[in-house]
């Protein structure tokens, strides 16, 4: 189990992480979400002992991770796929992982085996594709049979079949009781890989709840609406208190029902050439959610 309390981290002006509490726990995998920024890395880069907070704890079954010498075998983690020296072999880079936290050499040709790198253990990983980096990265991760795993991101980069394999991975990992937890800026990649989420936005909590209780989010309707007259539009059904974005050629509009979109056209004489009335998806239900923390960053910290 991960327990993070009060974790707060800022570099210089910057409060990367601020006060975040939440709890991972076992035997599910657990997306952690949230739009570019968010302070993602830098909360997992916390988990792992590697970014010292400003403030709050953080424990991995009830200790800080630095207080385990034989890390590997307590929580196995894949941070960056192309952080690996290019010049080794695949089982070399794993071997020297083992000797250093005295596990047995032979579940580098175990873990080799379950990414699906047997073919490719001798070839220099500088040679490999950014898809075979992440298997290398994820055969690390679970060389020391941990009981929690960690990815940051581990879907970038890797075509349909590898995104297949990934997710049935974590669901395994999970129904052996392990602690999941993955990291992602997109919904859409979570919906088919966590039970559970936590999602975040500038670096505070915004939700930590199953993927049910975020679906009943995704129930709530939104109007489509088409007019050749979108700004004047958006800014008379902002004024209502309506969140409004554009989606291709019309408008996506929560908040207000499709008869107040009529009537507020009307009243205006804004020309409306669609309504409609739709369920929102949970991509939706996500930008709505985080639709403030990313306008934050936009204006003021890019
Ligand atoms: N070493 C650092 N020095 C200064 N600012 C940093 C540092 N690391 C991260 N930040 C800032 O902290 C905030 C959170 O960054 P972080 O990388 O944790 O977000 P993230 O959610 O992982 O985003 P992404 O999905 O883009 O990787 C950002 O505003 C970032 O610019």
């Amino acid at each position: 189990m991960i327990e993070v309390k009060g974790l707060t981290k800022r570099y210089g002006g910057t409060t990367a992480v601020k006060d975040l509490t939440f709890t991972v726990r076992p035997g599910r995998v657990t997306g952690f979400l949230g739009p570019n920024g968010a302070g993602k890395s830098t909360t997992l880069r916390m988990i792992l002992g590697l970014h010292e907070p400003t403030g709050g704890t953080v424990t991995v079954d009830g200790r800080p991770f630095r207080d385990r010498p034989r890390g590997l075998l307590h929580v196995g983690s894949l941070l960056d796929a192309h952080d690996v020296h290019g010049g080794r072999t695949a089982a070399a880079h794993l071997s020297a992982l083992a000797r250093g936290n005295r596990i047995p050499r032979h579940r580098v040709e175990e873990v080799l085996e379950e990414v699906g790198l047997t073919e490719a253990a001798r070839r220099r990983i500088g040679g490999f594709s950014l898809g075979m980096k992440q298997r290398l990265g994820i055969a690390s991760a679970l060389l020391g049979d941990p009981p929690v795993l960690i990815f940051d991101e581990p879907l970038n980069g890797l075509d349909p079949e590898g995104v297949r394999w990934v997710r049935e991975l974590f669901r395994r990992l999970a129904a052996e009781g392990r602690t999941v937890f993955v990291s992602s800026h997109l919904m859409s990649e979570m919906e088919h890989t966590a039970d559970q989420l936590i999602v975040i936005g500038r670096g505070e909590l915004i939700a930590a709840e199953s993927l049910a209780e975020f679906s009943a989010r995704g129930a709530r309707r939104s109007v489509m609406v088409g007019t050749p007259a979108a700004p004047a539009l958006t800014g008379l059904l902002a004024a209502e208190g309506a969140k409004v974005h554009a989606e291709g050629e019309l408008l996506a509009v929560t908040g207000l029902t499709a008869a107040r979109i009529g009537e507020i056209a009307l009243d205006h004489s804004v020309p409306l050439h669609h309504l409609s009335t739709r369920s929102a998806s949970l991509e939706e239900a996500f930008m709505e959610l985080t639709a403030d923390s990313v306008q934050y960053l936009a204006g003021d910290l890019r």
